[in-house]
């Protein structure tokens, strides 16, 4: 009988190399990502690209970056090792491809594309450019990740029976966010974490029931999904633009719960409670999203190691979560 969960596995910031990152886009998340980067690792962001000019230099100067360039394609040609692509949904395949052709790894925020089609393109472009290309689906890299997975390598929880994940954030007003021009909308933004999060636990889940309604701005505000691995196993997937929810995640196993409480994507505990009643618990600061630099420690320890892709987020686990996503769009009429 165990006394306490697993300490997590993560790297250390200061055992890989420092490489050179250009980061295209400079909104919300480049801003938050360069931050931590900087803040917690050794990785050294040289050069940022946007289509304006004024807004590139800004960004440069606000975070200490040397090279601030007017556009995406003087991004790629300058001299870095990897290329950090942060701009909206709808446009990851297009500035991953433009990287990988000027032959850049890449790290493309979530989701990588949102269709199997593009997915699959920017996959089999990466592989044959023999580069490195990853999923920033940072939640994996996080220490709390890496317990889950070992309780769930021991089988502590016995056999899993049931995933029930939430993910609701109020971004109604978001105009990005709720755009279905621009992707907007439950899916792209939020539902993609709890479908990865139930797809990581139970790999062959298939989405059977899916219905999301549109808000006013035309785009999915919030969406069910009901999936099940055809032995049995289920799991129940919400996301919502509309209202808070605790966004909590619980794997239910035959011996014991995991619970991740909420927000389950971001730095936070793992519990798992037994059914004799016993409770382990590991717990870290809930440092939001300034846990994002350790998705860059592990793209440089990939990196470094000659790897073409993550064990945290093998390509073929994108693929499998945009097959979920165009599954449950398809069941609920929404065009990607
Ligand atoms: N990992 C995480 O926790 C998070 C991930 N994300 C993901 O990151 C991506 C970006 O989200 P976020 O940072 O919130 O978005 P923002 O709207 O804040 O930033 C997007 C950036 O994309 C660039 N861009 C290029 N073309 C266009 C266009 N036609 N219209 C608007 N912007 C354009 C802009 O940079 P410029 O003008 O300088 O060229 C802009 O700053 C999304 O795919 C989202 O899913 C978002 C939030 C959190
Ligand atoms: O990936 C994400 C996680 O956090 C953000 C806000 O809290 C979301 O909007 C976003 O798309």
């Amino acid at each position: 009988m165990i006394d306490s969960l697993p300490q997590p596995r993560t790297t250390d910031p200061a055992s890989v190399p420092a490489f050179r990152w250009g980061v295209i886009g400079t909104g919300w998340i480049a801003d938050r990502f360069v931050t931590t980067v900087t803040r917690n690792t050794s990785q050294r962001v040289v050069a940022v690209g946007s289509r304006s000019p004024e807004r590139a230099r800004e960004f440069a100067e606000g975070h200490g970056i040397e090279m601030a360039c007017g556009s995406y394609e003087e991004l790629v040609a300058q001299d870095v090792d990897v290329v950090y692509v942060a701009t909206g949904h709808l446009d990851h395949a297009s500035h991953a491809r433009l990287a990988l052709e000027a032959g850049r790894n890449v790290l493309v925020e979530k989701p990588m594309t949102p269709t199997v089609e593009a997915t699959r393109e920017l996959v089999e472009l990466a592989r044959d450019k023999d580069l490195f290309c990853m999923e920033a689906v940072w939640s994996l890299a996080l220490p709390r990740f890496d317990v889950v997975r070992q309780v769930l390598a021991a089988d502590l929880l016995g056999r899993i029976e049931a995933v029930t994940v939430d993910m609701g954030e109020y971004l109604v007003d978001h105009r990005r966010a709720m755009d279905p021009a621009q992707g907007g909308g439950a899916m792209n933004d939020l539902g993609i974490y709890p479908l990865m999060f139930a797809d990581w636990v139970l790999p062959r889940v298939e989405v059977v029931a899916a219905a999301g309604p549109r808000h006013a701005t035309g785009a999915v505000g919030q969406f069910m999904a009901l999936l099940g691995d055809g032995e049995g196993r289920q799991a129940s997937v919400f996301a919502s633009m509309l209202t808070d929810t605790p966004s909590v995640a619980v794997i239910g196993g035959s011996e014991a719960t995991l619970v991740l409480d909420g927000p389950f994507y971001r730095p936070g505990p793992v519990e798992v409670r037994f059914r004799d009643g016993r409770v382990l618990s590991w717990d870290e600061p809930r440092i939001h999203h300034e846990g994002l630099f350790h998705e860059a420690v592990e793209v440089a320890r990939c990196i470094a190691a000659g790897l073409t892709e993550s064990p945290l987020r093998p390509l073929e686990a994108t693929i499998a979560t945009v097959e979920l996503m165009e599954r449950a769009r398809a069941l609920m009429n929404d065009p990607a």
